[in-house]
């Protein structure tokens, strides 16, 4: 039977920080970093984006796929063991807990004393028409990252939804942005009454109520408009914008510890606050799968360093 001290799963910047910390501790983890789980590939969120120029330490700025690779180095130097499988199915009914990997389902569970859980979220996408060539190219799901990169600098936007997230982005990419266009499918706007204050004082903001994309069009290489209907009056037509952001949620890849563990209503799991203790002792959680707030690289770096040291007691403690 394989049993591992401390497992990790998941490959983004929590999971990776949390296997620094283990591995300089001489808890070396065990890291299930995912084949193409969720869709996303080992490296996790950063690995489907382009630059990044928040991140501290390069001044520069550098690739996220090359962020990745190098925090993967800097883990598996202090001794992280990385495999390539997605963890379909986890017990934390007993410890030590047990797992199993996809098409392994049916081999006998391998056996750990510990588990950080850093599978992340995804955005939501619509997969309108023409959403794959201009991702990225003009379509984001993450203004706070994207927003200050120069094919939005003073140009018009828009963003989708309606909700404190997209009231938020849009406030956010005023700053950037000539024009920021809120489009939204309901009469109204689902925001917190602050939040809608904020927008209906903004400006540079417009609502576009009643109203859905059903298209992103643009010169092939960039976004250059979004054709929308207006359902109450069944018009279509194309708004030019060159930024179209989503801000229609977030989905936590949290199935495999559904009904396991505390969570929230829209499924992420809950930590005691300061800490990367959840419901079940021995299972600690880091990254987006626990922020519905922050969402950011050095966000779940920072919660990736508490679960390793919250981890590191746990064990000790065992020991
Ligand atoms: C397009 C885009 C651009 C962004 N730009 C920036 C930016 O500029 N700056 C910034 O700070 N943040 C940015 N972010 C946000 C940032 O990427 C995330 O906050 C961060 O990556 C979350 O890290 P994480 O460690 O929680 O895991 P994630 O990056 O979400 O990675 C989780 C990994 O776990 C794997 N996984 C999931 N389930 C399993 C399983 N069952 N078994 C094994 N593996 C599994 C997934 O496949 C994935 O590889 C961006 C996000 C996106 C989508």
């Amino acid at each position: 039977m394989v049993h591992h001290r401390v497992t990790i799963i998941g490959s983004g910047p929590a999971a990776h920080t949390a296997a620094i910390y283990l591995g300089r501790a001489e808890i070396p983890p065990t890291m299930y970093e995912g084949l193409m789980a969720n869709g996303i590939a080992p490296g996790g969120q950063l690995t489907t984006t382009t630059e990044i120029e928040n991140f501290p330490g390069f001044p520069d700025g550098l690739m996220g796929g090359e962020l990745m690779d190098r925090m993967k180095q800097q883990s598996v130097k202090f001794g992280n063991n990385v495999i390539t499988e997605t963890v379909s199915k986890l017990d934390l009914s007993s410890r030590p807990f047990k797992l199993w990997t996809e098409f392994n389902e049916d081999a006998e569970p391998v056996t750990t004393d510990a588990v950080i859980i850093a599978t992340g979220a995804s955005a939501k996408r619509l997969h309108l028409p023409g959403e794959e060539t201009y991702w990225q190219q003009g379509i984001s799901a993450c203004a706070i990252c994207d927003g200050a990169v120069p094919i939005f600098r003073n140009k018009p936007l828009a963003v989708v939804g309606g909700g404190d997230s997209a009231c938020e982005e849009a406030q956010f990419l005023t700053k950037y942005g000539s024009k920021v266009f809120m489009i939204v499918r309901k009469d109204h706007l689902r925001a917190s009454t602050i939040m809608q204050r904020r927008v209906q004082k903004n400006e540079k903001i417009e609502v576009v109520f009643n109203t859905v994309p059903l298209e992103a069009k643009g010169d092939g290489k960039f976004l250059n408009a979004v054709g929308l209907k207006n359902v109450q009056e069944n018009k279509e037509y194309d708004l030019p914008v060159n930024g179209l952001f989503y801000a229609i949620g977030h989905s936590p890849a949290t199935e495999i510890v559904k009904g396991q563990v505390d969570m929230n209503d829209a499924g992420y799991i809950k930590t005691v606050s300061g800490s990367s203790l959840t419901s079940v002792p021995g299972l600690f959680a880091a990254g987006d799968v626990q922020d519905f707030k922050y969402r950011q690289a050095i966000t779940s770096a920072g919660t990736g360093c508490m679960a390793g040291l919250d981890a590191e007691r746990f064990i000790s403690e065992q020991d």
